[in-house]
């Protein structure tokens, strides 16, 4: 049976790659002349309609029986090529067997760089090669897990991370440029190590599994060269701009002008690779019932990651902060980069824009400096468009960015604006909505940038301004489900039922869509935001007065088009014109703040949890999570332009500015009947973080080029200090915990804490011009303690304590600790301070308990004495923290001598290490000598694990 769903799945693959063939032995055998330039030009769709016309008119059984000639293509040979000439061209190819069946134009090769321009890289986007290809991959990765060992499947997945890492050396030491100026030949790893200062060793391992992944091609031992997936890391720019960017300080230029898709590399692989993994200590471990629930984007894996959970600062109000400027100016630009998710012009099939009178007004909310509307303007409204609807649009944001957006209208086109057929006005979704007679409001990228309590809010406000005949066009992922939908739920939704991929591939074509789950975990680490399924939206939309009744997806595009209508307002949802919407039912009024608080250290001001509370909270919520305001995200078609642009467009909050509001707010046309703004949430002033106080340097904000001869460490941010200039005014979010501090003296540097999440090196280069080896000590003093994870041990059998309880202070990351080179720790671990109580579930075994989150530890330090083939774990194992750090107090004494293939050896030594670490956090006796493998089968058992309940 299974040998059957191989060959399934291989036939399915055998079809996929006729149909591309297909379409490229149609363009290839045409000698139209034109077809070449359109597809030059990048004119897709002239291009595709003459391929298709071509296809469609050879006949039926010609195409469908058309064989794939292998002898065809001029094209290199498969990856990886190490035995090939490095300069590949047709002379070199075999020759075709059939001049007449060979395509002049092949499919791309892997192993070239990416030509975006390139006829072959054109006829990718053709819808039939799309589809073809959603095929190939889920077939493929279908067949590959169904034959791979389980075990190397699991390996893959839990030590992904590596390639993760990989790629952000890759990306942040300059690799793709420097490998670009050496072409296809490639470059020896000694001459990256050379230019980037890399250590060569230790690139070549790095660069060889990414050539093992298919990202580069290792051309002949230790040789690398870019292949069409690496080069678009490229960003295009000169390894010598580079390195003068870094000695001016300035990395962020990397990205200007192009560069997108390596600032995305960069974000995903450092900030969003550190966010994912402290998803289960925000989810799962932390003992705040809030952040479990993921409610508030200032409690997301990030702020655990980056330490902002007790200041309460998300990811947006942390970039504004000096230090963090090249991240922030890099999100910016890998938000450009992300583009390509979208089909370009998608819009304008996601919805009937012919069905609404003339006249009608299309108000697009949140819609950023409005690329949405100015191309539905300019299709449908403009005198030039053969087909002009008379739509008005109105571009609903923030000040700031409606100011960005009226620039951009002007300089491009600035007669809609002049002819009133578009305006700005600025407003916050949050709010009343002002336009009350609109025929559509569009929300493209606004509900996945919020969790479902904000995203309800926005929908009740467009519901309170809806006629009867509004339509609300939501543009957005929509995930769909690994196993076959039941579509009776879908009711009443036109277009909701999918035709079933061919069997036996997964529904949701399982790797081939791993992009929208990519990014659903991408904004719930980062922003505690979400991506839905179309039942969420259903759900979600039901909850605010709305039913979706159609759904629209354009080939090529990952953002579906949900269509609603109004309908009864749910009971529950009720709408303060003042404020905004206050929840009644309890899911996110009745916030446990009071336990983060106490978590965090934080006083409580008071615990009592009134309506005023919840008010208060509610308002705090949303003023913290609106510094998303101006926010592009994934797939969104706003463009920063500089670090200006995106402190702007990022900083702010949902603070209206009265002067701007008067400027943007009024009605400009008679035919636009605007209700005046609402007056604005009041919200706490502006905030000005003193210079000096808890400023740490950017990580990230100088990468080092070691072989620039200038200084490589920037010792501090610029502060300026001084009666001229007494602030250093960074932040304008206000936060109730941190005060407003002015500084007149000189400011008392805080040291930065070292972190591997640095890229700026902060030692000098050693005699041999290479950086010495990583040393640190974690300092014993108090404000330098590796705060206490919440992976507190587990064990059924501890005492439940009764020391009170104090707040816990921060847990050290991974990204602070770094291993003195005997690999031992030098420096006290302090006394874990907190004694929280954690409950755990009950057992067959035991009865519930409640347990440590940490045990007053003593100074310790942690051996891990290899010899070959052994491990021995010392008989103390002292203070626990995460992974890479073992504590407890267990009883495990004596090594473990281990066996097997000499592979498999090391490998099986890190097994080892976790497993005694799962024992040390465990502080169980271990039974007879506390062997690995015993505590491993205890662990598979299931007895060391508990999991904790809810208090
Ligand atoms: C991801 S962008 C989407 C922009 C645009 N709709 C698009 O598809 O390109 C999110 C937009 O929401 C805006 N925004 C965030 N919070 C807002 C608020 N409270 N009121 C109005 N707009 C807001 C941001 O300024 C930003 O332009």
């Amino acid at each position: 049976m299974t040998i059957a769903v191989l060959r399934s799945l291989h036939a399915i693959i055998g079809d996929a790659i006729d149909d591309i063939e297909r379409i490229y032995v149609a363009h290839g055998s045409s000698a139209d002349p034109q077809t070449s330039n359109d597809a030059a030009k990048g004119d897709r769709s002239s291009l595709f309609q003459k391929v298709a016309s071509q296809t469609a008119s050879r006949p039926e059984h010609e195409s469908s029986t058309l064989k794939p000639n292998s002898q065809a293509y001029a094209s290199p040979p498969p990856s990886p090529s190490i035995t090939t000439a490095p300069e590949y061209t047709s002379s070199s190819a075999p020759t075709p067997a059939s001049s007449a069946d060979a395509p002049r134009v092949d499919f791309p090769s892997l192993d070239s760089p990416c030509d975006p321009t390139s006829m072959s890289e054109t006829l990718t986007t053709h819808p039939s090669v799309v589809d073809a290809i959603g095929r190939i991959v889920a077939a493929a990765g279908q067949l590959s897990a169904t034959v791979q060992t389980p075990f190397l499947t699991l390996c893959d997945a839990i030590m992904g991370y590596h390639l993760q890492s990989c790629m952000r050396l890759f990306e942040a030491s300059h690799v793709p440029e420097i490998l670009r100026d050496a072409g296809r030949s490639g470059l020896h790893v000694d001459e990256i190590s050379r230019k980037n200062g890399v250590q060569a060793s230790k690139l070549a391992h790095v660069l060889r599994l990414l050539a093992a992944h298919h990202i580069l091609r290792e051309v002949s031992p230790d040789v690398f060269a870019l292949n069409r997936v690496s080069s678009m890391v490229d960003s295009g720019k000169m390894f010598s701009e580079l390195k003068t960017y870094q000695d001016q300080r300035t990395p962020e230029m990397k990205y200007s002008g192009g560069g997108g898709i390596a600032a995305f590399v960069g974000l995903c692989t450092d900030e969003i690779q550190k966010a994912s993994a402290y998803m289960t200590e925000a989810y799962y471990l932390s003992s705040s019932q809030d952040t479990r629930e993921g409610k508030d984007p200032a409690q997301a894996p990030f702020c655990f990651a980056f330490n902002t959970l007790k200041s309460r600062t998300a990811f947006f109000p942390w970039g504004k902060f000096n230090s963090n400027k090249f991240r922030l100016e890099r999100f910016g630009k890998a938000m450009s980069g992300s583009e390509g998710w979208e089909a370009p012009g998608a819009i304008l099939n996601g919805f009937d824009w012919h069905s609404l009178p003339r006249g009608s007004i299309v108000v697009d909310v949140g819609g950023g400096i409005g690329s949405t509307s100015m191309l539905l303007a300019t299709a449908f409204s403009s005198d030039a468009s053969k087909e002009n609807l008379g739509l008005l649009f109105v571009i609903q944001d923030r000040p700031v960015v409606c100011q960005m957006g009226e620039k951009a209208w002007q300089e491009k086109c600035p007669e809609l604006l002049d002819s009133e057929t578009a305006r700005f006005q600025v407003h916050d979704f949050f709010t009343p909505q002002p336009i009350r007679n609109a025929s559509v409001f569009l929300l493209r990228c606004i509900l996945h940038d919020w969790p479902t309590g904000f995203a309800r809010k926005i929908l009740l406000r467009l519901r309170q301004a809806a006629m009867p005949d509004t339509k609300l066009v939501i543009a957005d992922f929509i995930l769909p489900l690994a196993c076959q939908e039941d579509n009776t739920c879908f009711e009443g939704v036109e277009g909701a039922e999918t035709l079933p991929p061919p069997a036996p591939l997964l529904p949701n074509l399982g790797k081939a869509n791993a992009n929208v789950y990519w990014m659903d975990l991408t904004m719930q680490v980062m922003f505690n935001s979400q991506e839905r399924t179309l039942r969420e939206m259903i759900d979600l939309t039901s909850s605010a007065g709305w039913k979706i009744v159609k759904v629209t997806r354009t080939p090529g595009s990952s953002l579906g088009y949900l269509i609603a209508v109004p309908i009864p307002l749910p009971p529950d949802a009720e709408l303060d014109d003042e404020a905004g919407f206050i929840p009644r039912d309890g899911s996110d009024g009745t916030t446990e703040s009071t336990k983060l608080e106490e978590e965090s250290g934080d006083s409580i001001p008071d615990r009592a949890f009134g309506q005023e509370r919840r008010y208060r909270e509610d308002m705090e919520m949303l003023e913290r999570a609106s510094s998303r305001c101006g926010t592009p995200t994934f797939g969104s078609h706003t463009r920063l332009s500089s670090v200006q642009d995106a402190l702007a467009r990022f900083g702010g909050g949902i603070i209206r500015s009265k002067a701007m509001a008067r400027s943007y707010s009024s009605p400009s046309s008679g035919s636009i009947q605007s209700k005046p703004l609402a007056p604005p949430i009041a919200l706490k002033p502006a905030l000005s973080v003193a210079a000096g106080k808890k400023k740490r340097p950017s990580p990230l904000s100088v990468p080092p080029l070691h072989s620039s001869p200038t200084p490589l460490h920037s010792p501090s941010p610029t502060l300026k200090v001084g009666s001229a200039s007494p602030r250093l005014v960074e932040s304008p979010r206000p936060h109730s915990h941190v005060p407003i501090q002015t500084l007149s003296a000189a400011p008392k540097i805080v040291p930065r804490r070292k972190s591997f999440a640095n890229l700026r090196s902060p030692q000098p280069l050693n005699s041999a011009g290479a950086p010495p080896l990583p040393i640190l000590s974690i300092s014993s003093s108090s404000s330098r303690q590796p705060p206490p994870s919440p992976l507190s041990p587990l064990h059924p059998e501890a005492p439940v304590p009764t020391v009170p309880r104090t707040p816990i202070r921060r847990r050290a990351s991974h990204a602070q600790l770094t291993l003195q080179p005997t690999g031992a720790f030098a420096g006290t671990v302090a006394p874990l301070p907190s004694m929280i109580p954690v409950p755990v579930a009950s057992s067959s075994e035991s009865p519930p308990k409640r347990m440590l989150a940490g045990s007053p530890s003593t100074t310790n330090s942690l051996r891990h004495q290899r010899s070959s083939n052994t491990l021995q774990v010392p008989p103390h194992v002292l203070a626990r923290k995460r992974s890479g750090t073992v504590a407890g107090n267990s009883n495990f004494a004596g090594g473990e001598r281990l066996s097997g293939p000499p592979g498999l050896r090391g490998h099986a030594r890190q097994m080892s290490a976790s497993v005694s670490s799962e024992m040390s956090n465990s502080r169980r006796p271990m039974a007879g000598n506390g062997s690995v493998l015993a505590a491993a089968a205890r662990i598979e058992r299931g007895e060391l694990l508990q999991r904790p309940s809810s208090p």
